[in-house]
């Protein structure tokens, strides 16, 4: 099985989380995109009253796509689920995400739902946050130099993330920046993650810790859950 197969697998257990009048929170990346396609076929198939609150122009636009009704933060009166990719999942269920760069709203909606459901292949298990990724934060435009400075004293090295299809810098869907973090270790994540925060100009930071329910992994044998 390659990784596509993977995602794909955990896309589709993740469907029997989604129950009829359920106002679901769409993540951002590969594996979510296979869920909300699978999710809108499932909403046709079964007439299902569902509404998807998407994370970023990606999700809503793949959303709209797919046919799920969508809705913003602001029209919703609570989030029953919030499903999303990962970049890394530590043993205690902590995150890095915002590979996509869509961490800020990702973070607003999954802390706010009912259940965080994280859909991850097995290659995204590590000990330790930072093992393999950087951590993403996305900073206002004009601090991004004196916050990457900063991030000296927590023995970090950061890079400002360039974008792939246009010049100069990856612009968030917020109109921002995105350091990548490279942390020597992360020994304590919620810590890491609210200290990150106080840094002037940081709107947000991509360790999400204590916040994630239930992992569905993929694995060559089978889906395995994992639960905190
Ligand atoms: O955090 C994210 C986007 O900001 C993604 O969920 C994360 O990068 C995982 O993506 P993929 O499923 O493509 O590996």
């Amino acid at each position: 099985m390659n990784v596509e197969e993977l995602k794909k697998a955990v896309a589709r257990e993740a469907l029997s989380f989604v129950e009829d009048d359920m106002v679901v929170g769409l993540g951002t990346g590969s594996t979510t995109s296979y869920f909300i396609r699978l999710l809108g076929k499932k909403v046709m198939e079964e007439e299902l009253e569902v509404y998807g609150v998407p994370t970023s122009h990606q999700s809503r636009i793949l959303a709209i796509e797919s046919g799920i009704p969508i809705a913003s933060l602001d029209e919703v009166d609570a989030i029953d689920i919030a499903v999303d990719g990962a970049d890394e999942v530590d043993p205690d269920l902590n995150l890095i995400k915002g590979r996509g760069a869509a961490l800020t709203m990702e973070k607003i909606i999954e802390y706010r739902a009912g259940t965080f459901l994280v859909l991850v292949d097995e290659g995204k298990l590590v000990e330790r946050l930072g093992q393999k990724m950087p951590v993403p934060i996305e900073v206002i435009p004009a601090a991004w130099r004196a916050i990457a400075e900063e991030l000296e004293v927590f023995n970090a090295t950061a890079e400002l993330r360039f974008a792939a299809k246009k010049d100069g810098p990856v612009v968030t869907d917020n109109g921002n920046f995105i350091l990548d973090a490279r942390f020597e270790r992360i020994d304590d994540p919620l810590d890491m993650e609210i200290e990150l925060n106080t840094i002037p100009g940081v709107v947000e930071n991509g360790i999400f810790a204590d916040i994630a329910d239930v992992v569905l992994v993929g694995t060559p044998e089978g889906v395995k859950r994992l639960e905190r």
